[in-house]
């Protein structure tokens, strides 16, 4: 391919991204992003028509929680820097890196499926023509109760996750909202269908 038809990472145009879909799965800490997709991996794993995102986090191996691809501050701050990856953000003091991989995954026409954070919307927005955006809400108590549940953060990290509840739920033509509120059961037969 010509270098006049590459984009700046000298990859293939941005158009043939299109041909795929990414899904970005956001809300607020406890609100059950990482059970959605659990259900969604465990339906569409083996379907090729899929992809699941692991994502690369400066949360220590073997950590409790999503299995993810390790990675120092540093190393993750230069990689961002370098637009190494195809969206990064940093949260709950830890830096998130979404692997430059997907737009290959986006390129062969699969469903890629992203737990994102709602800081990095609009920059997607901008990337990638085929986005899908599945918000996930539930109330303020709710979000209490179950960060308290998960036993896995101290009171002040639960504090602090609950303080960026304030960001809010994503606008647009493109979000498909999923209240988690009750039943797992309801909100998981929601997301399969937005993905099927
Ligand atoms: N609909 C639901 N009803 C009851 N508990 C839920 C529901 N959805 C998720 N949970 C529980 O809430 C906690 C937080 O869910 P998790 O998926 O870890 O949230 P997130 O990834 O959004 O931070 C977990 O203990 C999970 O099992
Ligand atoms: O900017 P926000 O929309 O608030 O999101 C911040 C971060 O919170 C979630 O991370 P993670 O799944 O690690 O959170 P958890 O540890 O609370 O499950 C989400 O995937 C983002 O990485």
């Amino acid at each position: 391919m010509s270098k006049a038809l590459k984009d700046e990472r000298g990859q293939a145009p941005i158009g043939h991204l299109a041909a795929g879909r990414l899904v970005l799965v956001v809300g607020p800490s406890g609100v059950g992003v990482d059970t959605l997709i659990d259900a969604a991996r465990l339906e569409f794993g083996n379907d090729p028509s899929f992809h699941f995102v692991r994502r690369t986090i400066t949360r220590p191996a073997g950590s409790v929680g999503e299995e993810h691809d390790p990675i120092d501050i540093e190393t993750f701050r230069k990689r961002r820097d370098e637009a190494d990856f195809a969206l990064a953000w940093e949260a709950h003091g830890l830096g998130y890196g979404i692997p430059l991989s997907i737009e290959d995954q986006l390129r062969q026409g699969r469903t890629v499926v992203v737990n994102a954070s709602r800081t990095v919307i609009e920059e997607a927005r901008g990337r990638y023509p085929n986005l899908t955006v599945a918000s996930v809400t539930a109330s303020p108590v709710t979000l209490a109760q179950r960060l308290a549940g998960r036993n896995r953060e101290t009171a002040e990290e639960i504090e602090r996750r609950l303080g960026r509840a304030g960001l809010g739920f994503p606008d647009g033509d493109d979000v498909v909202t999923i209240n988690n509120d009750d039943a797992l059961e309801t909100s998981v037969k929601t997301f399969l269908g937005l993905l099927r």
